[in-house]
């Protein structure tokens, strides 16, 4: 029986740089992860110059998308932890191969595969061979799941888009189903319409990632009674470093309060940056991957961390009217004073700090829109961060009420994933 995917250790996996590797799961290239668990496994394929790589560089690591155009093609097939907390493998293969078994892969044990078109180009040859190769995946394991990108879609109209999605799923379905009718009906293909220019592809990767995760209906309950009880219009489980959201409530998204909230996410992150104090920076402890990933990934760098050396920790705030989303009133520092909640960390710092408990705050913070409603953000721990947004005045009125919720939420997110409880609530 295929072992189920695993989620949430608390051993959490640094982000490899893409190593050249090429062949089946192994303890040693890191698809198990240290108690012998495999990790879930999504294969980025495509045609070349699709976009497989600038969509890895953009998403998790923090690269401008114009800088894209001066990535090199991908020789080797590699593999990256693309995602701390989900412990999640993607497997980069490069472009033209269409059929891993070149490169000693197999399907059987790979739970997603997304296949990158360039939507700007002519499809007509990949369709085919993308059936082919479809086919063979779900042959040797029928629970994959297919995401299709059809990715390049900026500046296109929208009418042409949907044209060109249309096109695309009539004849890969025409293709499938003379291949064999039974096949097509069963198989999972789900398609997106993607762009590194906006947010469309943090959009598709989350709700891929979002199927991966067998505790997604648990977290969208958990949201919604969130929602319910603290008078919140929408919340999400961000991956702090990604943008991608795990989790949302299950009220309907419209994709501008995705961008407001996943905007605000990146603008904490830059001030959390801003106050990071390298003297007190921890050294990477085992298991906190946000403290290993410093220096190395940018939006992800110490975001949490640097809660822990921020003024707040000494009582003094800053206010800044730094425009986030239309904001019309001051924005609280990333770790507002008496907001964070205090992390107890034993820990050798070195020098003066040897032996010393040190104590962290998780960041907290909260902005006021120019329609009164509040756009908060919360961490729950060091690679995921609570954003919502809160009706008019809510805040104001019963702030009390929602960090006892919100304490009580995260404990609830920590104990789902079995990372534990890091840090005391309330
Ligand atoms: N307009 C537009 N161009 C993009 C987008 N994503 C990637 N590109 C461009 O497409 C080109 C190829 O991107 P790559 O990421 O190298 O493509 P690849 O699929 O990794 O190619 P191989 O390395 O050959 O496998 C680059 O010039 C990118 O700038 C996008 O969303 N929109």
């Amino acid at each position: 029986m295929q072992p189920q995917p695993t989620y949430g250790t608390a051993q959490m996996v640094s982000p490899a740089q893409g190593s050249p590797v090429a062949g089946p799961s192994t303890q040693q290239d890191g698809t198990v992860d240290g108690k012998g668990r495999r990790l879930p496994r999504v294969l980025l394929m495509g045609p070349r110059s699709g976009g497989k790589s600038s969509i890895r560089k953009v998403v998790f690591e923090g690269m401008a998308p114009n800088d894209t155009l001066f990535i090199e093609k991908t020789n080797k097939s590699s593999s990256d932890d693309i995602n701390s907390f989900l412990s999640m493998r993607m497997w980069d293969l490069p472009g033209g191969q269409l059929d891993p078994e070149q490169l000693n892969l197999s399907f059987e044990d790979t739970d997603a595969v997304i296949f990158v078109l360039d939507a700007q180009s002519t499809l007509h040859d990949v369709i085919r061979k993308l059936s082919v190769t479809m086919h063979k995946a779900y042959t040797a394991n029928p629970g994959i799941q297919f995401e299709i990108f059809l990715h390049k879609v900026d500046g296109m109209s929208e009418d042409y888009r949907l044209d060109t999605l249309q096109n695309l799923r009539d004849r890969l379905t025409e293709e499938l189903f003379d291949m064999s009718p039974e096949l097509e009906s069963n198989m999972n293909v789900f398609y997106h319409l993607t762009s590194v220019f906006d947010t469309s592809i943090y959009e598709a990767l989350s709700k891929v990632i979002q199927k991966l995760i067998p505790e997604q209906a648990m977290l969208e309950r958990l949201l919604d009674l969130l929602c319910q009880q603290c008078s919140m219009d929408k919340a999400f489980i961000f991956e702090t470093a990604s943008k991608i959201y795990i989790a949302t409530d299950s009220a309907p998204l419209d994709n501008q309060t995705y961008v407001i909230c996943a905007d605000y996410l990146d603008l904490v992150g830059d001030f959390a940056q801003l106050y990071e104090t390298p003297a007190l920076s921890l050294p990477p402890a085992q298991g906190d991957t946000s403290l290993s990933r410093a220096g190395t990934l940018s939006r992800s760098t110490g975001r949490d961390v640097s809660s822990s050396s921020t003024p707040s920790a000494t009582g003094s705030r800053r206010e800044s009217s730094t425009a986030a989303s239309k904001p019309s009133s001051a924005i609280s520092s990333p770790a507002k004073a008496g907001a964070g909640r205090p992390v107890s960390v034993a820990s050798s710092v070195g020098g003066g700090l040897e032996g010393k408990r040190v104590t962290r705050r998780l960041p907290h913070s909260k902005v006021r829109l120019g329609t009164g409603a509040t756009i908060a953000q919360w961490s729950i721990n060091e690679n995921l961060s609570l954003v919502a947004l809160l009706r008019p005045h809510t805040q104001d009125q019963h702030s009390a009420m929602i960090d006892y919720n919100v304490a009580t939420f995260r404990q609830a997110v920590l104990a789902i994933f079995g990372v534990g409880v890091s840090a005391p609530i309330g």
